[in-house]
């Protein structure tokens, strides 16, 4: 199976490192940057679930991109994708199966609206993952799975494939016939997460050690579920309780890959993982507070960034 991996940064890295490591046929797709680096230093995994080295990864860049790949892992962050999916299209042929692991829903309809929806799968990852100054993929903490199925929840034969050719990777690869609920359930969790930490600057364990932190995590989980079973896709009891438990854990140092990305003073996935999930739920009608603070929160970090990145280039 000839696999395309579109990024190659903290969970392109990661993952398409891994199945590189296990034996398939893995290119990456990146801009000039990271192809010369990865060109340099190979693509270095640092994990607690055991270190690679892959000297001299296949890479091709968009202006050589000219065959189709039968599998494409779309792994870049939301702000990027509209350019991913332009760079991404010669690898995109009549039998080229895409799996996105963006965190969030609205990429679907992104890629759907560009590819056809027969094309494109479900995903999702689990995992906590960046990468370093240096290029290194630093896989932080010991999840790392790998979800995705037919949006039907079908067993096709393709997805099957996909199953085989990830079998032997250093990952836990898990094929679902639920995958959109399993993604409601994600972005559920992940966006009171995101939201809770970035608003707070802190991991989770600080946060319940503070007054009023328990509740505010809790609010804001409230909120983001009261969005999904206006939306059709309730979390279960059971996921609910999971995330109540892994957001109110004492002592624990979970935070989101946006808070990383936000206390690096970088860009950040606001409008995908919260704005969107704020925006399904008041067109439902849905008083949803603490969502919407914390959108605001993260909309006025960005106005911040953007003013003194403004600055920074005038001065
Ligand atoms: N990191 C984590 O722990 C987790 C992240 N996620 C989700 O996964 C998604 C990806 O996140 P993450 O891997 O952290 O992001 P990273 O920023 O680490 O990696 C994204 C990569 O995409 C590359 N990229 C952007 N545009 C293009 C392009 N046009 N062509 C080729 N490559 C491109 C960037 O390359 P360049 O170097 O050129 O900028 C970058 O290396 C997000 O939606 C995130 O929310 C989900 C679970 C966990
Ligand atoms: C929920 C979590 C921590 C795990 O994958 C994540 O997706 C993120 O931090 O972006």
């Amino acid at each position: 199976m000839r696999i395309l991996v579109v990024g190659a940064g903290a969970t392109g890295g990661y993952f398409g490192g891994r199945l590189l490591e296990s034996g398939q046929d893995v290119t990456f797709l990146v801009r000039k940057t990271r192809a010369e680096m990865l060109a340099r230093t190979g693509l270095n995994i640092r994990s607690p679930m055991g270190d690679a080295t892959l000297p001299s990864p296949s890479t091709v860049q968009a202006d050589t991109l000219n065959r189709a790949f039968d599998l494409i892992i779309v792994s870049c962050k939301a702000y990027h994708l509209p350019q991913v999916i332009e760079d991404m299209a010669p690898a995109v042929g009549s039998n080229t199966v895409i799996l996105p692991l963006l965190n969030g829903m609205r990429h679907l309809d992104l890629l759907d609206a560009r590819f056809g929806a027969e094309h494109v799968l479900g995903g999702q990852c689990v995992i906590a993952a960046t990468l370093d100054a240096d290029g290194v993929v630093r896989h932080l903490n010991q999840s790392h799975s790998l979800t995705f199925g037919e949006r039907d929840g079908t067993r096709s034969e393709r997805v099957e494939r996909i199953a085989q050719a990830m079998a032997n990777a250093r990952f836990e690869p898990r094929l679902s016939t639920t995958i959109l609920q399993d993604m409601w359930d994600k972005w559920v969790f992940l966006a009171s997460l995101a939201g809770i930490t970035c608003l707070m600057r802190a991991p989770v364990g600080d946060i319940v050690a503070a007054p009023g932190g328990t509740q505010a995590a809790l609010g804001l989980l409230d909120d983001c579920r009261r969005v999904a079973d206006a939306c059709g896709h309730a979390p279960s009891d059971t996921v609910l309780g999971r995330a109540r438990s892994v957001l109110t854990e004492p002592g624990s140092a979970l935070s989101a890959s946006m808070m990383r990305d936000l206390e690096q003073g970088g860009p950040i996935e606001a409008d995908h993982v919260v704005g969107d999930l704020l925006a399904r739920g008041e067109s439902s009608g849905a008083d949803l507070p603490m969502l919407r603070l914390a959108y605001a929160h993260l909309k006025a970090y960005e106005v911040r960034r953007s003013r003194s990145n403004a600055s920074g280039r005038s001065g």
